[in-house]
């Protein structure tokens, strides 16, 4: 068993979640770990009434046990250091929800309910809400009570965990870097040329998408007339990306056209959505043989298609030579869970990205929610600069419009060609993002 100093970080950490998922039981072992006080509300209440919980039903009614409840947790919630562990039922309570919510780290324990069910035998007899009902009543109740846990911080699989294995990933998820830190510093701007990303307005980015020389330079000029704030260069779809030379001719020739406008170097696997595939080895040296030309103001690094090694060797030589960089990753298959995205975008923060990037592809209106909750959640609690999220094709377009609300600092929009599904005609998007802005 783990047994560490209790940490700096303040805030009450707190588990809801349905009756019987484990809250008191895993609120226990997490307070053990961490050496901070546990507080159960039901046992509390139990100690002031000197009954069980089901006495209180019984004798003096569910209002006096939810009022006593509410006046425990909003007070509780206000203080500092606890482990607390909730009734099933106290999130019903919009002022409860509302002050936990604000004033401690809440956790959300999930079981589902074929495996909950299982559960009955162990708990029927302490809880009174369950008493009486039929199991279709039961499970209608576990239903309908999953509307008012959907409010938290961190959403805690415990499906085959027993748990003292449940309690320790939520130590580990506690001492990493994914967890709120107070001391956290105040988020950055990053400044490129005369672009300033992560205040106000989302910037705008359009890509070059050309095959040729030729198309390359038609489209860098006629990008000259249109109100874009960045260009992002896709060389995967120059067929000469691969002799370097070429290539660096043909940023001479955008650099020639566009600049100042501040220039993005990209080459986009087939993996991750691009049009080719290159050994890591010429990855690596073409984006360092880029980076050398001093025209690209920032290259775009697939964080996940790469070696951890090879990312920082060339995070480390960009920043050495001035340049910016987005760490990506593009998810064309799925949305993952929001922890999932917030992780990713943590990481490539954490490997020195200036930018991190995450795109990904919704199967349904709800995927492209989970992305923006995302988002919000990264931009409030964990982002120290800038970062970009957005949901890909005609389902995500909300997430291009709306990157001020809720923290995407960069917006792709396009000029002639889309680089990938989704993407907004520029002059719309300028439109859409300044009214948004005013209306903010
Ligand atoms: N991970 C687990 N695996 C198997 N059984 C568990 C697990 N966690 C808890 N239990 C058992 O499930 C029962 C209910 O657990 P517990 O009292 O901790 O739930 P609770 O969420 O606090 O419920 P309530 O909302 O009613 O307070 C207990 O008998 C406990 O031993
Ligand atoms: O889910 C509920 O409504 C309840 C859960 C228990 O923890 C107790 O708070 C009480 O039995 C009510
Ligand atoms: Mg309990």
């Amino acid at each position: 068993m783990i047994n560490q100093q209790a940490p700096s970080r303040e805030k009450n950490i707190l588990f809801i979640g349905f009756m019987g998922v484990g809250k008191t039981t895993i609120g226990k072992l997490v307070a053990n770990k961490l050496n901070r006080k546990f507080i159960d509300t039901d046992e509390e209440i139990e100690k002031e009434y000197e009954m069980p919980v089901s006495e209180i039903f019984h004798q003096l009614g569910e209002k006096t046990f939810r009022e006593k409840e509410k006046a425990l947790i909003t007070k509780l919630s206000e203080e500092g250091n606890y482990i607390l562990s909730l009734g099933g039922g106290a999130f019903l309570q919009e002022e409860i929800r509302e002050a936990c919510l604000s004033n401690c780290i809440v956790f959300y324990i999930h079981l589902p309910w074929e495996s909950w069910k299982e559960r009955i035998p162990l708990i029927i007899d302490s809880r009174p809400v369950l008493q009486g009902k039929s199991i279709n009543e039961i499970h209608e109740l576990f239903q309908k009570r999953q509307e008012i846990y959907s409010h938290y911080h961190y959403r805690v699989e415990t499906e085959s965990l027993d748990a003292e294995e449940i309690s320790d990933r939520i130590v580990a998820l506690i001492h990493s870097d994914l967890f709120p830190n107070e001391e956290k510093a105040a988020k950055r701007l990053l400044t490129v040329k005369n672009v300033v990303i992560g205040e106000d307005i989302p910037k705008i980015c359009v890509p070059i998408v050309g095959q040729t020389m030729h198309e390359i330079i038609e489209e860098a000029s006629h990008l000259k007339a249109i109100d874009f704030d960045i260009v992002e260069w896709r060389a995967d779809f120059f067929e000469d990306v691969e002799d370097i030379k070429k290539v660096k001719e043909a940023l001479t020739e955008i650099y020639a056209i566009l600049s100042p406008s501040p220039i993005i170097f990209t080459f986009r696997s087939i993996k991750e959505g691009g049009e080719k595939e290159v050994s890591s080895e010429y990855y690596a040296a073409l984006n360092k043989a880029i980076i050398e030309t001093g025209m690209a103001d920032m290259i775009d690094i697939e964080l996940y298609s790469n070696e951890e090694k090879t990312v920082q060797e060339v995070v480390q030589f960009a920043h050495a030579n001035n340049v910016f960089v987005i760490l990506s990753n593009h998810d064309f298959q799925k949305t993952p869970s929001k922890e999932e995205i917030i992780t990713r975008l943590c990481r490539a923060q954490k490997l020195g990205a200036d930018l991190p990037k995450i795109a990904v592809m919704p199967k349904s209106k709800e995927d492209v929610l989970v992305l923006l909750d995302a988002t919000l959640t990264m931009n409030e609690k964990f982002a120290d600069r800038p970062f970009i999220t957005m949901s890909m094709a005609k389902k995500g377009v909300i997430s291009r419009l709306t990157g001020e609300f809720f923290g995407s600092a960069i917006t792709f929009g396009t000029a002639k060609k889309a680089s990938a599904p989704g993407q907004v005609a520029t002059s719309e998007l300028r439109k859409i993002l300044y009214l948004l802005h005013q209306n903010r």
